[in-house]
């Protein structure tokens, strides 16, 4: 079954309740349409009420039994909500005062429903900045337990006729951690193998890249990528990772066999960490734009509960598709033992 398939499926199974924290976006309302056709999640759409209505018009289409609207401003839950703000953010000096302003703010509310577990992930970043959606992450919802640095990733997708190689593909970090250490280039690869598994279920094969190959260039971001790729097997021996390496050596089998002979991943690497933001970011629009890849991000990864941000310039298919991947971080959240029950029950 293809990725973006088995993902929409399991989504369906697990019946998440996702909040859109812009409610009243038109590709926002398409994609919460769709989603209820597909029955792919519940939806809570935050906004005021009449815009989301309009859109809803629009579409000639009516919100069903499975999606609520949230008024920050008019909601029962905005007192309790912003308390739980105020108990958050206390000890960085904020006031009740701000904490009632900022729990009024739609993808600040939506983090707050989350991480009070009256919703299971958030979706924002349509209209919102990447800074905005992931700073509110971050402060609201939190690093998970074990976890120092939350980071993202895109989920690659090739599958048009061009693609020599089909199938997901993870790009990171491409939409967060701006400059990263060697140390933090090592726990976004680690994170991105534990997501691809979670998600694609499939072998992580992670490749370390840069502009020079088995010291092919010589340079302190190469280095960088070097001891990043160290300290990576170090903490997890058994992971399957090469680098520094350049793109075509860990995508292209035949390259691989001329540059990196050695390399254990024989250039059919899976999950491509970039040694910056710039050429992460870049990287994965060009792909996407040029290349055809459908292109699912930036998934947050190293929070306690799913929080994922978009691009700008997202279609509403996107952010359907970003709704499932969504439900299934919360799926693979989710002890095994509640997942029982909820399964008995
Ligand atoms: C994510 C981002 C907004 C954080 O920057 P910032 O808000 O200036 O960071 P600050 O240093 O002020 O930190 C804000 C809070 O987040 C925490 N934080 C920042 N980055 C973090 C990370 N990667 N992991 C965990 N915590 C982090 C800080 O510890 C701080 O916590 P506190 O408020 O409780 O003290 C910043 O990294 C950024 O702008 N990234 C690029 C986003 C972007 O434009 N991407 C391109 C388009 S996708
Ligand atoms: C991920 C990303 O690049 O976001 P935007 O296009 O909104 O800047």
């Amino acid at each position: 079954m293809k990725p973006l398939e088995m993902l929409l499926r399991n989504a369906a199974r697990s019946q998440k309740k996702i909040v859109l924290s812009e409610g009243a976006d038109p590709r926002v309302v398409q994609a919460a349409i769709e989603a209820r056709r597909q029955g792919i999640a519940r939806i809570v759409l935050v906004g005021r009420e009449e815009g989301i209505l309009c859109q809803y018009a629009f579409a000639k289409a009516k919100p069903d039994e499975g999606v609520e609207i949230h008024n920050p401003a008019q909601s029962p839950l905005l007192d309790e909500l912003a308390l739980l703000y105020y108990e958050l953010r206390k000890h960085k000096g904020v006031p009740l005062e701000q904490a009632i302003c900022e729990a009024r703010k739609p993808h600040v509310y939506a983090a707050l429903l989350v991480k009070r577990g009256l919703a299971d992930g958030t979706v924002g970043g349509a209209v919102a900045t990447t800074a905005e959606i992931v700073r509110t992450a971050i402060q609201v919802i939190g690093p998970k337990p074990g976890s120092k640095l939350v980071s993202s990733f895109f989920l690659m997708l090739f599958c048009q006729m061009h693609h020599v190689k089909k199938g997901a593909h993870i790009f990171a970090d491409s939409g967060l951690v701006v400059d990263p250490t060697a140390e933090e280039m090592s726990q976004i690869a680690l994170a991105s193998a534990d997501s691809f598994a979670a998600l694609i279920g499939d072998v992580p094969r992670v490749a370390m890249l840069s502009f020079s190959t088995r010291g092919s260039a010589n340079h302190d971001s190469v280095s960088k990528v070097v001891t990043a790729t160290e300290m990576a097997r170090a903490a997890v021996p058994e992971l399957l990772i090469d680098g520094e390496l350049q793109f075509d050596a860990a995508f292209v089998p035949d390259v691989a066999a001329s540059k990196a002979g050695d390399s254990p991943l024989g250039g059919d690497a899976n999950i491509f960490i970039f040694p910056n933001l710039e050429s992460g970011n870049i990287a994965y629009k060009i792909a996407q734009r040029v290349g055809g890849a459908e292109a699912i991000g930036p998934i947050l990864q190293g929070l306690d509960k799913p929080a994922n941000d978009l691009s700008r310039g997202c279609s509403a298919e996107d952010i359907l598709h970003m709704i499932a991947v969504t439900a299934a971080q919360a799926e693979a959240n989710q002890p095994a033992k509640a997942r029982q029950e909820e399964f008995v029950s």
